[in-house]
Order: structure tokens, then sequence, then C-alpha cells
């Protein structure tokens, strides 16, 4: 086992995000990889039969695809449910929330009187009252249900006043009991702990399962020599839920709980169900692949993106390697050919959306040449022998109006074809000025600046161009075409 890899960590939801925070605390260095089962949770009224199946995909997934060096099962009730059967099963390391509370509170208590709260499932298993039985046998065990505690902070209210209240309430008898320890034995309920205090007063300590779990997370790894010894951030921690991508619950909760400044990397796993058993599979988001071979083209197209505010990881066409298959523009306008390069590459990016831009430069004096031909005029992709060819032939041609013209097409899985223009109007010089970009910019006169495109900075250009131009129609379209309007 290799000790660099993560440490794999699963849940019936969002509760053991409290254990992953407390995690990355503990262990700065190690990686953590989180699956939520927000699908199927809660995992309270799930029979036993499908907490175990469930925990079992989630750490299948885990080992096979991530190969995670030990799991976590971050859920008092999988725990109680699925920790046996998952030991047996995995050849990783597999720690769960229980041991470690009730360890924890069996060395915390004095008076012997240990309270639970948990859900009704973790209650049921009496697997707290086991664990703690098997250090003490005269300790007593008061044990209570609380379901309603974790919905409530599954409904992100758990900073409420009624909350608060409500807490007060239902923890009332175990002061009359006069409990000394009460276990946390839900993950959800770090968050309660100033109202859970208050309700069972100050002196009595409070259990954080999660976090005496962090502690045999840590034993477990020196013991085992598992330390990791690379650095990794804790940005990179990766989080999966089971609901389909458009449930941001998940996302809001994460990032509020974990405190972090920036968005979370939230993925998502689908259910898969192959004949009786089931496995989960990654839902692969989709990319806005930029279909050109022209790097000065992707430069520009990403830089406008980017002010656009895609919400899209921008890939060029190279990133897709040597499986990308030759675009044949033997089309007889902008349109025909952005649309063959878009359905090339479609060939073997189905689900995935794909930019192509179409353009060129149209001479009034030469009847629109060299229009669709212009990468090719006089030499293929040769801006040298393009651009002479042009002065040549404009020689004696007082009329020197010209247009950059740009086709955008963009294709999307199940999304009609969406076509975007611009145009620049321009005058052609005499000779080449400038060095910057490509093609014909050293021959194009803007008037309004009185400096040809390679005389400008790329922002400049991009403000003006006719791929600027068309780039900025896209994204007026964009909202509604991405909504199927
Ligand atoms: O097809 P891809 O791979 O996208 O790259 P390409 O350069 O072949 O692109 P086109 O087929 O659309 O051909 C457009 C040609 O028009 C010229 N052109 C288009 N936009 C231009 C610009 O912004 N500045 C200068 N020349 C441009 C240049 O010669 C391009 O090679
Ligand atoms: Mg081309």
């Amino acid at each position: 086992m290799n000790k660099n890899n993560p440490i794999g960590m699963v849940d019936s939801g969002v509760g053991g995000l409290t254990v992953i925070k407390e995690a990355q605390k503990q262990l700065p260095n190690e990686q953590f990889i989180f699956i939520g089962d927000t699908a199927r949770m809660p995992y309270g009224p799930r029979t036993t039969d499908e907490v175990i199946a469930y925990t079992l995909q989630m750490a299948n997934y885990l080992v096979a695809k991530k190969q995670i060096k030990m799991l976590v099962i971050a859920c008092n009730t999988a725990t109680a449910r699925a920790l046996t059967v998952l030991q047996k099963k995995l050849t990783i390391p597999v720690i769960g929330v229980i041991q470690p509370g009730a360890q924890a509170a069996q060395l915390a208590t004095k008076n012997k009187i240990v309270g639970i709260i948990a859900t009704e499932g973790t209650v049921n298993s009496k697997a707290y009252e086991a664990q703690i039985h098997q250090y003490d046998t005269d300790t007593v065990v008061v044990s209570q249900g609380e379901p309603e505690f974790v919905q409530l902070v599954e409904a992100n209210k758990y900073q409420d006043q009624a909350t608060r209240e409500l807490v007060m309430n239902h923890l009332a008898p175990f002061k009359a009991v006069g409990i000394d320890t009460l276990i946390l034995g839900c993950t959800h309920f770090p968050l309660l702990e100033s109202f859970i205090k208050a309700a069972v007063g100050q002196e009595v300590t409070l259990i954080d399962s999660g976090r005496e779990t962090v502690y045999a997370i840590k034993q477990c790894l020196d013991k085992l020599a598992l330390n990791t010894d690379t650095r990794h951030d804790h940005d990179d921690d990766v989080y999966y839920t089971t609901s389909d991508s458009d449930d941001e619950t998940f996302q809001v909760i994460a990032t509020n709980w974990l405190a972090r400044s920036h968005e979370l990397d939230v993925r998502h796993l689908k259910i898969v169900e192959n004949g009786i058993s089931q496995h989960l599979e990654e839902i692969s988001m989709p990319r806005l692949i930029l279909a050109s071979n022209n790097q000065h083209k992707i430069t520009e197209i990403e830089a406008i993106l980017n002010d656009l505010g895609i919400d899209l990881p921008v890939v060029p066409l190279r990133d897709l390697g040597d499986k990308v298959p030759e675009i044949i523009e033997d089309g007889t306008t902008f349109e025909e050919n952005a649309t063959k390069k878009v359905m090339t590459i479609a060939k073997i990016a189905p689900n995935d959306y794909i930019l192509a831009d179409d353009s060129g430069l149209s001479i009034d004096a030469l009847h629109g040449e060299p229009g669709v031909y212009s990468a090719r005029y006089a030499g293929d992709h040769d801006d040298q022998a393009n651009n002479d060819k042009v002065l040549r032939k404009l020689a004696d041609v007082v009329s020197r109006e010209a247009q950059f013209n740009s086709v955008l097409v963009l294709i999307g899985p199940n999304k009609p074809k969406l076509v975007a223009t611009g145009k620049v109007h321009g005058l052609i010089t005499q000779q080449r000025h400038g060095d910057n970009g490509f093609g014909y910019d050293p021959i194009f006169l803007v008037p309004q600046f009185d400096k040809t495109f390679a005389e400008l900075t790329a922002d400049e250009k991009n403000q003006i161009s006719h791929r600027g131009l068309a780039l900025q129609e896209l994204g007026k379209q964009l909202p509604a075409w991405l909504k199927g309007v």
C-alpha cells in the first residue's frame, strides 16, 4: 500500500463533514476523498442490509478508483451496522466512529453514568453500550434517539433559536439522570454543541466521536507507517455526492461548515444498477472543447471566455491527444466549416460542449477573397505568403475595404447547434505593420485606432475583433441555450 495515497471517508450524507473537518485540522498533510451518500440519506430508517450494501458500494469505488490506503466510516449508523462486514471484506484498514467515542467516554466518566444521543438506528444497535461495557460492565449507559436533530442540521437550521429550544427540551431528562459524560453519537451533532452544552450543563463532558475517530486514524497511520511523506493541500481534497449534479445543498453546507474561502471540489457519483447489484460511477463533468488547431485563436478565445465567466473547464483540442480525427474544411461558407469542425470532434467527445470558429478575411475589391480560403490562400497556413498574395493583388487597387468575419458554432450534449457571428471592418495597408497576432493581422488596418491588428495589444484586439464580437454575441445567447429555452 502506498503511503502517499489518499484516505477515503464515507458518510450517509453531510454529517461526516464534521469528521473530515477535524481530520483536515489534525492531519494537514494527508489527502482525503469524501463520499456523502446524499441520494440515499438518512441511513437511520434503512435496513441493515441496505446500509451494508450502500457503504460497501462507496468503499469499493474508493478502493478501485482512488486506491485509498485507509477507509473511515464517518457515520455512526453505518459504523454500527456495516463496520465489521467491511473490515472482513477489505484489505485496507477500516475505522469507524463508535469505538473511539466509546473509549473516550469510558476514560472521561467519573461517576460512570454516560449519556448517548444518536440516530434511532445507532441507539437500537446498542453498539456504543457494547463497546463501553467491553471496558467496564458497571457503567450505566443512557441512550436517546434524536433523529430530529439530524434533520435540523441537514436543513441548515443548526443555529436557529427554535432549534435551541428543541434541544433544551429533548435533553432535559439527561440532567435528571445525572450523567457526567455525553457522547455525541452522530456526526451531525458537533454543530449543535453549544445548544447541547447549555441543555445538559457545562460540567458534562461532551465526547465528539468524530474528533476521537481522528485520533484513532492518527494512531493507525503511525502503527502501520502509513503517514504520507508528501504535502497535500486540503484544497485538493475531493467531495463526492451521490445525488445528481444539480444538488447545490451539499456544496452550500460543506463550504459553510468547513469554512473554506473558495468553492469545494464537489463531484458526483451515479448509482448504476447492474442486474441485482449496484455500483457507483463518476459522472464526468462536461468540458468545453475548443475545436481549433490554431494556438493564436485558442489564446484569444480563452481570454474572452474567461471574461464571460463560463463555468466549464475549457480544453484546447491538443489536450485530446492523437485520437483527434482530421477535420476537412471543404465547406463553401464559414458556418459550414465551423459546423464540420464541431461535428468531427463530437464523434470522439459526445458528452462535451464543443466550440469552433471559422473565420477569414474578405476583401471587397477581390470579390470577397480570400474568404473561406484565408488559411490557404497562397500556402497552407503560410502567413507570409498569404499576406504577400493579398498585397500583390491589391498593388494597383485604390479601394482597400475589407472585413474579418468569424462564425462560431457551439454544440453540446442533446443541444441544438448555436451560431454566433462577428464582423469587423478595416482597410488593407500597403505593407505590413506590427508583430502581434497572426494571419493577416499585419495588413489589416483598423481606422478607429489607425493601427493594424498586429499593432494592437491582445486585449485591444479582442475588444473589437470579429472573434471578440462573435464571442460576446455567443455569451448573450448562452444562458438561454444552456437552459434549453
Ligand atoms: O481551423 P482552425 O484549426 O481553427 O485554425 P485555422 O487557422 O485553420 O482557422 P480557419 O480555418 O478559420 O482559417 C482562418 C484563417 O483566416 C485568417 N484569420 C482568421 N482570423 C484572423 C485574425 O484574427 N487575425 C488574422 N488572421 C485571421 C488566418 O489566416 C486563419 O488561418
Ligand atoms: Mg482551419
